[in-house]
Formats: C-alpha cells, sequence, structure tokens
C-alpha cells in the first residue's frame, strides 16, 4: 500500500485542529456554567440568606448523581460501547437540561420557605440542577479526551489536550470575573430574604449569570453536530484507508484490567487530589479575597480570574513540551509542590495584601497547566485504546468524589470556624469577616498527598516503562 493510499481524515492538521476548535466550544460554554456561582456566594447570602453549609451543599451537588449514582462510569462504558457521537449529544443535551433547571431554581425564592430532606428547597433545587449538569459536563469531558486521541494519537497530543484545556479554562475565567457585573449590571426589584421574610426588593440579578450560562450552552450543544459530521467524515477515510480500528472493541471484563493496573490507581488518586485543592478552592476563591484580603465584592472575582487566565497559555505550552520532550512525571510533581507551597501561605494568618493574593494564584495558574498538561495524556501510556472511555470515567469518578466531597467541607469547616457569623445573620447584626485558616490548611493537606502519590507514580513509571518521561511525539 502507498503512503498516499494510507493517509486519512486525521493526518490533514486543517481537519484535526478544525475538530478541537468545534469540540472546544461545547467544553467551554460547560465549564462557564460550572463555575458561574463562584463569585455569587457573597450574593446567594445577602439576597436569599444562604449559609457556607448552603452554598458547599450546592457546590458539592455537582458530583452527587456522578459518585453515589455511578453515572459517570455508565457515560464510560456507553462512550466505550456507543462511540464519541452519540455520547457527545447525550452528555451535551444532559448539561442544556440540568442549567435549565438550576436556572428555574434559582428565579423562584419562594421555594426559600420550604424544606427537602433537610435542606431549604431553593438550594435543593438549584443542587438537583447542577446535579445533573455535572452528569453533562463530566461525560462530555471524557468524550472530549476520547475525541483528541483519536484524532491526535501519534501526533501533538498533549499539545491538543492541552489547547482544549486552555479554551475551557476560558470558560472558567469568564465565570470568575463576568457573574457579579452581569447580576449588578441586570439589578431589579425581587423577591430576596430578609430576616428569614421574603420582600420584594431591588437588588442584583444572579439569576443572569445563569440565563447567559443557559444560551452557552445551546451554542455548545448545536456546535457539537457539526463534529458529528467530521467525525462520520473521519470514520469512512479510517475505513477506506483500510486503517480502522484494528482495536479489539470494548468488553465488560475491561473494567477488571483497569482496576488490577497500579499505574491507573496512582493517576487516579493524584488526580483527586490535585483537582481537589484546585477545582473547589475556585469555589470560594473570590469570597476569600473579600474576607482575607478585604476586596470589594465587585472587584474580588479579578484575583482569582488570574489563574485560568495563566492556564491558558501554559497548559499548551507545557502540553508542548511534554509531546516533545517528555518528563510527564516531574511536572505532576512540581506542580504538586506549588499547590502545597501556595495553599500553605494562604493558610497564615499574616500577608493579607492584594498582591501577595495575585502572586500566590498565579503560581496556583503554573500549577494548574503543569499537571493537567501532563496527566491527562500520560493515560493513554498507561491504558489502551479502547478501554480508554473507560478508564477516563473511572478516573473522573474518583475525582469527583473530591470535587463533591471538599467543597462541602470546607463550607461547613468554614461556618464551623466561625460561628460568629451565622450569631450575627440571626440577629440582624453586622457580619463579621469569615478567618479562612482552617479551609486553607485542607488544601495544603492535599497537596502535600499529591506530592507523595506523584513520586509513587514515577517509581512505578520506572519499574513498568509505562514511558511517563518519554515524549509523545513519535520520530
Ligand atoms: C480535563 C480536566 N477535567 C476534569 O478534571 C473534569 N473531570 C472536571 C471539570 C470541572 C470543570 N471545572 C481539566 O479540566 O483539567
Amino acid at each position: 500500500m502507498t503512503e498516499a493510499l494510507r493517509l486519512t481524515l486525521r493526518d490533514s492538521k486543517a481537519a484535526r485542529w478544525g475538530a478541537l476548535g468545534i469540540i472546544s466550544i461545547t467544553m467551554f460554554a460547560g465549564y462557564f456554567l460550572t463555575d458561574v456561582m463562584s463569585p455569587l456566594k457573597p450574593m446567594l447570602e445577602s439576597e436569599f440568606a444562604w449559609s457556607s453549609t448552603n452554598y458547599g451543599i450546592f457546590t458539592s451537588a455537582y458530583g452527587w448523581l456522578n459518585v453515589f449514582f455511578g453515572m459517570l462510569i455508565f457515560g464510560g462504558i456507553i462512550l466505550d460501547k456507543m462511540g464519541v457521537r452519540f455520547t457527545g449529544i447525550m452528555s451535551s443535551g444532559i448539561m442544556v437540561l440540568g442549567a435549565g433547571i438550576k436556572y428555574w431554581a434559582i428565579t423562584n425564592p419562594t421555594l426559600v420557605t420550604d424544606t427537602t430532606f433537610g435542606i431549604h428547597t431553593h438550594v435543593f433545587m438549584a443542587a438537583v440542577g447542577f446535579a445533573i449538569f455535572g452528569v453533562g459536563v463530566e461525560i462530555a469531558g471524557i468524550t472530549v479526551s476520547k475525541i483528541i486521541v483519536k484524532w491526535f494519537k501519534g501526533n501533538e497530543m498533549a499539545l491538543a489536550m492541552g489547547m482544549q484545556m486552555a479554551v475551557a479554562r476560558l470558560g472558567t475565567m469568564l465565570a470568575i470575573a463576568a457573574p457579579v457585573p452581569l447580576a449588578t449590571y441586570f439589578s431589579s426589584v425581587h423577591t430576596q430574604v430578609v430576616n428569614g421574610e421574603l420582600v420584594e426588593k431591588m437588588g442584583p440579578s444572579v439569576s443572569a449569570p445563569i440565563a447567559f450560562a443557559f444560551v452557552l450552552l445551546v451554542i455548545g450543544f448545536i456546535t457539537f453536530f457539526i463534529y458529528v459530521s467530521m467525525d462520520k467524515k473521519l470514520d469512512a477515510s479510517l475505513a477506506e484507508s483500510n486503517g480502522t480500528d484494528s482495536e479489539e472493541p470494548f468488553k465488560f471484563s475491561d473494567i477488571g484490567r483497569i482496576v488490577t493496573n497500579k499505574g491507573f490507581w496512582l493517576i487516579a488518586v493524584l488526580c483527586v487530589l490535585f483537582y481537589s485543592s484546585v477545582f473547589p478552592f475556585i469555589k470560594y476563591a473570590s469570597d476569600l479575597m473579600v474576607n482575607k484580603y478585604g476586596l470589594d465584592q465587585n472587584l474580588a472575582g479579578i484575583i482569582p480570574s488570574l489563574l485560568p487566565l495563566g492556564t491558558l497559555f501554559l497548559t499548551p505550552l507545557f502540553g508542548g513540551v511534554y509531546d516533545k520532550k517528555g518528563k510527564g512525571a516531574t511536572m505532576m510533581i512540581i506542580g504538586a509542590v506549588l499547590i502545597l507551597l501556595v495553599h500553605s501561605v494562604f493558610s497564615l494568618p499574616i500577608l493579607n495584601y492584594w498582591f501577595v493574593a495575585v502572586v500566590l494564584v498565579i503560581i496556583l495558574g503554573i500549577a494548574l497547566s503543569l499537571v493537567p498538561s501532563a496527566m491527562w495524556p500520560s493515560v493513554p501510556k498507561i491504558i489502551p485504546e479502547n478501554q480508554l472511555g473507560t478508564a477516563f470515567s473511572l478516573i473522573f469518578w474518583i475525582q469527583n468524589w473530591g470535587l463533591m466531597g471538599i467543597p462541602l467541607l470546607i463550607g461547613y469547616v468554614l461556618d464551623q470556624s466561625n460561628p460568629e457569623v451565622a450569631l450575627a445573620k440571626a440577629n440582624g447584626t453586622a457580619v463579621p469577616l469569615y478567618d479562612y485558616t482552617n479551609p486553607m490548611l485542607i488544601f495544603a493537606g492535599l497537596g502535600l498527598l499529591a506530592i507523595i502519590v506523584g513520586m509513587l507514580l514515577k517509581m512505578e513509571d520506572k519499574k513498568k516503562g509505562y514511558g511517563l518521561e518519554l515524549p509523545n511525539i513519535q520520530k
């Protein structure tokens, strides 16, 4: 067979980068909605009398269905069985549905007067929407990872994963920076909770940023159909070139193979430790800026938004380094060291200057670039391609325990460490600032554990020869 005959659609640079661009739009919208409530925590407290625990419950809902109902694992199996086209449409549809429910709940503060399972119904229904959305965005995440492997394996895989993450982080950045100005701009007279009573009052519109996110998600859902047509063309070109996947189809017994692989466990545990010290931190970062660094609520999102900003450039850069030079395990360890450093300094009850927060957030951004750009392209080095959907879903499932549990723990610890805040709210007196020392120590502890697991992974790589320290681009 001649070289020309063996060429497929993925050999065209324009086609594979075009496909990446399209799926990145869907993920951008998903990441925007994921964090859109983060800068609104103080507003949720002032408009609807949410406590930090309420906010923690809502935030943790992201993982409820993924963790307890195993939705992510089903998603991975569906992905390996039904393919990326079906799973991508399904997951982006679920994101739209979840966002719609969340919007409906937030626009109905009258739900505050009821409770469901001991939780304010307003919080509970918003959480249900977020839980459904969480299923969609997580399954979309594993689908996109598999799509990238399909188009980029043997080429610029880490760079492509880095670029996709960069676009997604742009969504996170916008979600941190835009909601407060949006909510303020759309201020209106609406129902609020004051001293436990529902009153009609002028105030910022917490629902406006969610409506904006909903529209973005609908756009992401529509654009995924464009990808579907490209994917069909890729499969056709693979069939023509006789290069169709010679891979074994996925079998349920493969799950056993994945979970008996020590390398898989190390990367999964590193993943949950690392991400639990970053994504849940983002949920509280704006509030931290108000309470520890004395920033105005309207400006508090600016410093945390520098975190994803840095990753926009650094994730593709580090991905490119991994592609060409290797050193994946080392990059993950360095990232974990930075996490420990940053959160330890955040936990100190001194250095409460805004420029210290800026420096720390920038360093955290470097960590959030280093670890993912090395972690995700390392998974296909440990797990065969036909098991990748399931492997990614299992890793995400384990990670979701952290994304669910840590924000809840932080909200609870925050309330417990600051009983005077709840007391002042109940008495209608001036509300004191939260002391964030204990929550930040929890984040620092996660960083320390991540360093240890990263080292174990590097040792296992040496033993098993996964090639985590080797470049991805095959010369
Ligand atoms: C690729 C990776 N994605 C995840 O870890 C998702 N399970 C969680 C997405 C949460 C979005 N804020 C990443 O974003 O690095």
